[in-house]
């Protein structure tokens, strides 16, 4: 039998060399690299009316920073969240419905919804013995894409793009991608980690948040609190606009007419990746790696050295990423990491995790000077919303693996909505262009290369 990690080595060397475009090509042709301009502003390539994130001004052709301010469908997010503080009430529902429907509903449609909501809070019949169970996954970003591509088998119309059946497909998604993150999180847990299984039933009448708590947990107990603080970051993490890397997957997906079901798993393997909704988990794991190699993370000097050897591609994971700072957008602040880092306070004040979070403080405050002094990037200045998560989940003693998927059970009214505006809205396939800079060749026959 041939060796095939022999071969690959061997052919590693001509990938890299036949894979390599030269930089100056990318000056000489004009691309667009990552679809941004010069200043890093991305490329214009759409309009749409569901999220805003507001970063910065243009004054005479020059990008001036500002704090950063995000808004669903005209509402400021910061707003919504005090309104439902005030009212005393989960607001996660509201934003699906804000997003999807493009409105804020009244007290009785806000009713039927939650209601609906809750009704199909459940697996059509089968899927959880044949597609949670009987093929688990060690990642359940892995396990959602293939549970959301899986519900197309049980859906009687699952082609069919008009707008009243992928709203249908777009509400039942919202209510039971929680349940296919718990139990593909519950078969992982015995599967691979040998724990007891645990399925719990959903709870029809509870929010999202509180449901989700109940189906993690095997007691199925979870405090106000901890419902209230879940709300919250299922709210702050509902939507970014149409260029967010996810979204933007949803649209470019969507625009070939193709299925509810294959647009929404392709969004969920955008998310999963380390620079997008991943990078919650490799926060996490970076933070984990710091505390195991600077022996005292409180002192700033040690602190510096190793992010600097992070930064250089020495520790860590070797991408040279501080994970959970910079922004594509966001210049000085990111809203959402602001909201979440007074929540972490709180928290951490109330579970004597100060010393942690002053970690956290400290890296903030230390990464973007660092990546000036290391790679003269100047212009990395925020903790982004995936900073702060991570240990928010971890005070609410939530599993690390479920930090990723409950980015995507927040998303996915989110994602729904930008793929209703682009059947709506776009109608044109996205075909941007990649121009080739290869040398032609001519045919060399087999007996003489
Ligand atoms: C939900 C979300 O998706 S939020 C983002 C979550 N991702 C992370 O936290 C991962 C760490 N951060 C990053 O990788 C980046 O900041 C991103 C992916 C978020 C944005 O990247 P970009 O849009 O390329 O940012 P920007 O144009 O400002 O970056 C300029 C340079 O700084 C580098 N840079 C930006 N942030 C970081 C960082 N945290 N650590 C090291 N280098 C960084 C970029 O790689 C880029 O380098 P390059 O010119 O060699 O490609
Ligand atoms: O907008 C982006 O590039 C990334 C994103 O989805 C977010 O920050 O929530």
């Amino acid at each position: 039998m041939v060796d095939l990690q022999k071969f690959i080595d061997e052919q590693y060397s001509i990938v890299e060399i036949n894979n390599t475009i030269a930089p100056e090509l990318h000056r000489r042709y004009n691309t667009k690299r990552g679809l941004r301009n010069e200043d890093g502003t991305g490329v214009l390539i759409g309009l749409t009316e569901i999220g805003e994130v507001h970063a910065y001004i243009m004054v005479d052709g020059e990008k001036i920073p500002q704090q950063g301010k995000l808004f669903y469908r005209g509402y400021e997010v910061s707003e919504l969240v005090k309104g439902y503080k005030q009212e005393k009430r989960f607001g996660f529902e509201e934003v699906a419905y804000l997003l999807i429907f493009g409105e804020l509903p009244n007290e009785s449609k806000l009713k039927t919804f939650n209601e609906i909501l809750g009704q199909y809070r459940t697996l059509p019949h089968g899927f959880t013995e044949d597609m949670i169970l009987k093929a688990p996954s060690s990642d359940i970003m892995n396990k959602l894409a293939r549970s959301v591509l899986t519900c197309y088998s049980y859906d009687n119309n699952p082609d069919d793009i008009e707008i009243t059946n992928v709203l249908r497909q777009s509400i039942e998604l919202t209510s039971r991608f929680p349940i296919m993150a718990a139990y593909g999180y519950q078969a992982k847990a015995h599967f691979y980690d040998n724990k007891s299984l645990y399925i719990h039933l959903p709870q029809e009448h509870l929010s999202t948040a509180e449901n989700f708590l109940y189906m993690i947990r095997p007691d199925n107990q979870y405090t106000e609190l901890e419902a209230e603080i879940l709300d919250l970051n299922l709210i702050i993490h509902a939507e970014h606009g149409g260029g967010n890397n996810s979204a933007f997957t949803t649209h470019v997906v969507s625009s070939t007419d193709t299925d509810t079901y294959s647009a929404i798993a392709a969004a969920v393997g955008a998310l999963k990746g380390p620079k997008h909704g991943g990078a919650n988990i490799k926060v996490m794991n970076m933070m984990d790696d710091i505390k195991r190699n600077v022996k005292d993370w409180s002192n700033g000097r040690l602190l510096e050295d190793y992010l600097v050897k992070i930064v250089k591609k020495e520790a860590y994971d070797k991408s040279g990423l501080i994970y959970g700072i910079g922004h594509a957008v966001y210049t000085l602040s990111d809203p959402r990491s602001v909201l979440l880092k007074e929540k972490a306070t709180e928290l951490a004040k109330e579970k004597g995790m100060e010393e942690e979070l002053n970690l956290y403080f400290d890296i903030e405050k230390l990464a973007p000077n660092i990546l000036a002094e290391v790679r003269g990037i100047t212009d990395v200045r925020t903790a982004n919303v995936d900073f702060y998560s991570g240990f928010v989940y971890d005070m609410l003693n939530i599993p690390r693996e479920l930090y990723t998927p409950l980015f995507a059970i927040a998303r996915i009214p989110g994602w729904c909505a930008h793929r209703i505006e682009e059947i709506v809205s776009g109608g044109k396939i996205i075909r941007p262009a990649y121009k080739n800079v290869a040398a032609k060749q001519r045919y060399i026959p087999l007996n003489e290369r």
